[in-house]
């Protein structure tokens, strides 16, 4: 694992510079494999990154999204993850609907979806059972009691290791999430985090011993690159012990 940490001054900042990386991982891998695969996150954080990439000039067809974890609501829902990412980006682009990998959330039964997405993921990648396909970049976002995705502290989630989707839960709010294992087959691994109330997890996610389950973003650990990328608000102590 090839871990880095970039602390921004505040968060136009964390933005441009996601934006940027983002931008050199996709002509990398259009260069290399003539396409470009990003599961996205939801929440806040990422909202201004995906006006920004709205805004680029892209070869959007050659572009596929992915989410690395949904709610489990219907998509016009206004805690949809999907909802969040086509207002902010996806409608205002040219990009071929079938790019456009949204995981099913309307089947009334969050494992019958998990499965299904499981199944579209094994086709587009062309992969059997147990192979983990790598995406060019996961973008990730990190809650103020660890969780990344909707792997949340001490679930079930997160001792799914044999698949791809799984259900996450958030209380008695159920989701549907990539797996630990799935993410860090990614290529590219990029945590977008900001904000002081996050501090705390950070501390204890970078801590040289804490419980994994307790602090599932420490599950994360890809063979590929690993980048947290975080405003001076989150991480201004972090950068300040790397010195
Ligand atoms: O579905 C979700 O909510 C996200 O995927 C979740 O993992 C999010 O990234 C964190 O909760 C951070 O959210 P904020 O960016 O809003 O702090």
């Amino acid at each position: 694992m090839n871990r880095k940490v970039e602390v921004l001054p505040d968060l136009p900042a964390l933005i441009e510079r996601s934006l940027s990386i983002i931008l050199s991982k996709l002509s990398e891998a259009i260069e290399a494999r003539g396409q470009f695969t990003i599961a996205l996150s939801g929440g806040s954080t990422p909202k201004p990154l995906y006006e920004a990439i709205a805004a680029q000039n892209l070869p959007w067809e050659k572009i596929h999204v992915f989410w690395g974890d949904e709610r489990y609501v219907p998509p016009n829902h206004p805690d949809s993850n999907e909802l969040m990412a086509r207002q902010a980006w996806l409608n205002k682009v040219n990009i071929p609907p079938q790019n456009i990998h949204a995981m099913p959330t309307l089947d009334g039964n969050p494992a019958v979806s998990a499965a299904k997405h499981e199944k579209e993921l094994q086709e587009f990648f062309q992969v059997k059972a147990l192979e983990f396909p790598a995406l060019d970049v996961i973008l990730l976002g990190m809650g103020d009691d660890a969780h990344t995705a909707s792997l949340f502290p001490h679930t079930d989630a997160l001792k799914v290791t044999d698949k791809l989707v799984t259900v996450g839960n958030k209380g008695d709010s159920q989701r549907i999430t990539f797996t630990y294992p799935f993410i860090n087959a990614a290529r590219c691994v990029m945590f977008v985090v900001a904000g002081a109330n996050k501090k705390p997890s950070l501390a204890q996610v970078f801590a040289p011993a804490a419980d994994n389950f307790t602090y599932p973003s420490r599950l994360i650990k890809p063979q590929g690159e690993l980048l947290w990328l975080l405003d001076a608000a989150a991480g201004d102590e972090l950068a300040a012990a790397s010195v």
